[in-house]
């Protein structure tokens, strides 16, 4: 197991303490064990070393005493400051990005995560290739022509790299196109689509899976939902249809971490762009947890990337059942527990109000030809009364106000509440 150094810079721009636990956390779950962390205050970053020569020193000297591996940096570092700490402290250096492009990149299953996942690390490595080229010829060494030789190696890796990139961005193109054609199917149908979206670790997935078995008794789950960082990193899709209710597709999809890589967001363009055409965003944030306004911080600030911030939303808590009374006083639409099940019929109400309308009751006339519309009301709606005569039947019916344009051609009259 690596150990590691994690270093902070705190420039009043969040809190140090949180962000450094979450790096931490970060870390471990590469297995890389934290000994200790290191911050700095300061105005700005150093542009040469990020940190202070002071600082720099320092940690030259905590790297022999503890037997360190590695040193990681709560920041994107530039590719100089990268070259730079490489020699300064003759170790590996990884900062945030690279961190967390490596969990994404343990984790990625799907055909379309793992490209993705190619994507991003191809889109960090273009820019940083001088740092790594220096490194590998240092190690060469002593080659009277080591000079010229890692230039020509260095556009050879360049040309590869490009290379590389335009190949995965036309393999995603294709599935996005794949994907987009599957949506306007479904547009077509009208069935609305629900996305979760939320901080990683929060219960999205756990939300899916507590739906799927309270509404539908499906029992086998069916997403992971695990206690680790990004256990999700595609998007899935099951179609939610409850007894005498219309159907709509819940979706689930990667998490999301304060500061994610740029190059990260821009190569999730493929599963990120279900949550920009969904009806619905669920905003999940974990209720047993302090950070919660943090996280729906992050996640207001990703999806405002996406453009996906117009869409109509919910809040939702999860962790009902372990959360201290004080977090109700986060704002909220619904709190819910994916353990005891409690509050899902509420979310479920909200759901429907929010992509159906208001509940409503109508009379409806069905002609004898017409008997299949029947069979459909009998599945979809709730059918409160019929009564048989010479053309037909007349039922009045309780649905949703967005239901009623299938039934327009039957409608009589609206019953007023
Ligand atoms: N007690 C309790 N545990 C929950 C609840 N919701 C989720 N969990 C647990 O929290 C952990 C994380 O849940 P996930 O559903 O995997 O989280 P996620 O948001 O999908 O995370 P990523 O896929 O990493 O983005 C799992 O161990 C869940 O079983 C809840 O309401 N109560
Ligand atoms: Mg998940």
């Amino acid at each position: 197991m690596d150990r590691a150094l994690l270093v902070g810079l705190d420039l009043g721009e969040y809190d140090m303490k949180t962000s450094m636990n979450e790096l931490s956390g970060l870390a471990e779950s590469l297995e890389i064990q934290v000994i200790d962390q290191f911050v700095q205050k300061a105005d700005l970053p150093n542009g040469r070393t990020y940190i202070g020569s002071g600082k720099v020193e320092e940690l030259k000297k905590a790297i022999q005493v503890l037997d360190i591996d590695i040193v990681i940096f709560n920041d994107e570092l530039s590719p100089a400051q990268i070259r730079n700490l490489e020699k300064e402290l003759s170790i590996q250096i990884m900062d945030r990005s690279f961190l967390i492009l490596q969990i994404f990149s343990k984790r990625a299953q799907t055909k379309e995560a793992v490209l993705e996942v190619s994507l991003a690390q191809q889109r960090y490595m273009l820019p940083r290739l001088i740092g790594l080229s220096s490194s590998l010829s240092r190690q060469g060494g002593g080659s009277f022509n080591a000079k010229g030789a890692g230039e020509t190696q260095l556009e050879l890796d360049r040309r590869k790299i490009a290379s590389n990139i335009s190949q995965l961005e036309r393999e995603l193109d294709k599935i996005k196109r794949e994907k987009d054609t599957a949506r306007k199917r479904r547009q077509n149908n009208e069935i609305p689509v629900v996305s979760l979206v939320g901080y990683t670790n929060v219960g999205k997935s756990a939300t899916l899976n507590a739906i799927l078995d309270y509404i539908l008794k499906v029992s086998d789950k069916n997403v992971v939902e695990k206690n680790m960082l990004f256990a999700t990193l595609s998007t899935f899709s099951r179609r939610i249809k409850p007894p005498k209710k219309p159907a709509f597709i819940l979706t689930d999809t990667v998490g999301f971490v304060s500061r994610l890589p740029h190059d990260l967001v821009r190569s999730f363009e493929s599963t990120l762009s279900e949550v920009k055409h969904a009806d619905l965003i669920l905003y999940v944030m974990d209720g047993s947890s302090s950070l919660a306004p943090l996280q729906i911080e992050t996640t207001t600030e990703v999806l405002k990337g996406l453009e996906a911030d117009q869409v109509p939303h919910l809040y939702v808590l999860t962790h009902k059942d372990m959360m201290f009374t004080d977090h109700l006083s986060y704002h909220h639409d619904v709190a819910i527990s994916n353990k005891t099940y409690e509050n899902l019929d509420v979310l479920i109400d909200k759901i429907y109000q929010k992509t159906y309308g208001k509940k409503i009751i109508v009379t409806l006339h069905i002609p004898f030809t017409d008997h299949g519309v029947l069979h459909q009301l009998e599945n979809d709606t709730m059918i409160l009364s019929k009564v048989y005569n010479d053309t037909g039947t007349q039922v009045l019916v309780e649905l949703y106000e967005k239901q009623l344009s299938q039934f327009m051609t039957y409608f009589k009259h609206e019953q007023i509440l």
